[in-house]
């Protein structure tokens, strides 16, 4: 299977004096709160775009992040949002009664209690980037917000849930539209990637998107399949204790990215994904991975990327990075990053 990176999107005159930036995300902050039988389990920073840059930053690869909030946010962050005074930062509400450590997204009903602005093309750079990564969760990307993206990066790899949610206009509780009716559709042949899980990609018509773009549907414990053209194929999971599942799905976006910006191939890259996906389900909240694990991801990696460049025949054995990856990740002690919550502007540890 030849599953690699689709072509440039870049236009053939555009210019290229100046060297891209590396990965462009784009997508809002906002404050999780995770219920369960009424009551509050913890309050966390959320939104895929915290989540993706926690992979990135982490994998030591250079991103920028255009996210809005609101006057009320709470979270010292790595990359500053734009503060948007009159508006409050975007809430979700997730509600686990069937329990949070269940199997997957089933059981989890989430709800946007509140919503930032959009981000509109203008608040997104002018230079050029390598990937971009339309990841809204509250309806913060529009139609001309991903075409602007397209624009300027080469590849741009896009959440499904940033597409085709939708809210009810009494509580906030997330429905999901076709994607055909989404007001995205026109755009999406020229798009690179498309991520959705198991339940959003009932929204699309796989056979269709594929012809379009690499597609990739997670599917919790049991990993992921890639979708592109003629080919597909299913990379395995990594073993994990999921204590909460909020943000495995980006997670694993991270780390998919990662590994394309450092020149693996897509199911290798994908595996990477698994990866940081079954970490992130170990943690409530945002996970800090542990550097032992990372440097020995990043040897793997490097290995990998020679061992494919002496052979073609290991191009698309996948399960042999698998099982050098690991180890790697049982390295990683079971610490978690709080995140520091800011209580009337004093930090404070939760
Ligand atoms: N319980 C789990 N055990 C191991 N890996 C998991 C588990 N849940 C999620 N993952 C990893 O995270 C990825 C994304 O999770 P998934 O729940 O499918 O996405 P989403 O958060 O978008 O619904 C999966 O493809 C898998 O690699
Ligand atoms: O769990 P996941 O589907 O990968 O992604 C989640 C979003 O669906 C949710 O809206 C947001 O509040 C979480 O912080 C996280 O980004």
């Amino acid at each position: 299977m030849t599953l690699n990176p689709p072509p440039s999107q870049q236009t053939p005159h555009s210019p290229r004096r100046i060297p891209n930036r590396r990965v462009l995300i784009v997508g809002n902050y906002c404050h999780d709160v995770l219920i369960q039988n009424g009551s509050i389990v913890a309050e966390t920073l959320g939104g895929a775009a915290s989540f993706i840059s926690n992979v990135l930053d982490s994998s030591s690869v250079s991103c920028e992040l255009v996210s809005k909030v609101g006057h009320d946010f709470r979270y010292e962050v790595t990359h500053s949002p734009i503060v948007v005074p009159e508006k409050e930062t975007t809430v979700f509400e997730a509600y686990f009664d069937l329990g949070i450590d269940g199997i997957g997204h089933a059981d989890r009903v989430l709800k946007r209690v509140s919503a930032c602005d959009p981000i509109l093309p203008s608040d997104i750079p002018d230079s050029r980037f390598d990937f971009g990564m339309a990841v809204g969760v509250g309806g913060e990307i529009l139609p001309e917000t991903l075409e602007k993206m397209v624009e300027i990066c080469d590849v741009v790899a896009v959440d499904i849930q940033a597409l085709i949610r939708d809210f009810d206009p009494v509580d906030g509780a997330v429905k999901l539209v076709d994607l055909k009716e989404s007001g995205f559709f026109h755009i999406l042949h020229r798009i690179g990637f498309l991520k959705a899980s198991s339940d959003e990609a009932l929204f699309m018509d796989v056979e269709q998107m594929k012809q379009l773009c690499c597609v990739v549907v997670t599917n919790g414990e049991k990993g992921c399949r890639i979708y592109h053209k003629d080919d597909e194929m299913t990379v395995p999971p990594f073993l994990a204790k999921q204590v909460d599942p909020t943000g495995a799905g980006d997670s694993f976006l991270g780390g998919l990215v990662v590994g394309l910006v450092e020149g693996l191939s897509v199911p290798d890259a994908a595996l990477l994904g698994n990866l940081f996906g079954s970490i992130t389900v170990e943690h409530i909240g945002q996970p800090k991975f542990d550097l032992m694990m990372l440097q020995r991801v990043k040897d793997e990696v490097q290995k990998r990327k020679k061992q494919c460049n002496l052979s073609s025949s290991h191009k698309n054995d996948h399960n042999e990075f698998h099982e050098r990856l690991s180890p790697a990740r049982f390295s990683c002690v079971d610490s978690q990053l709080q995140p520091k919550l800011l209580v009337n502007g004093h930090s404070c540890d939760r």
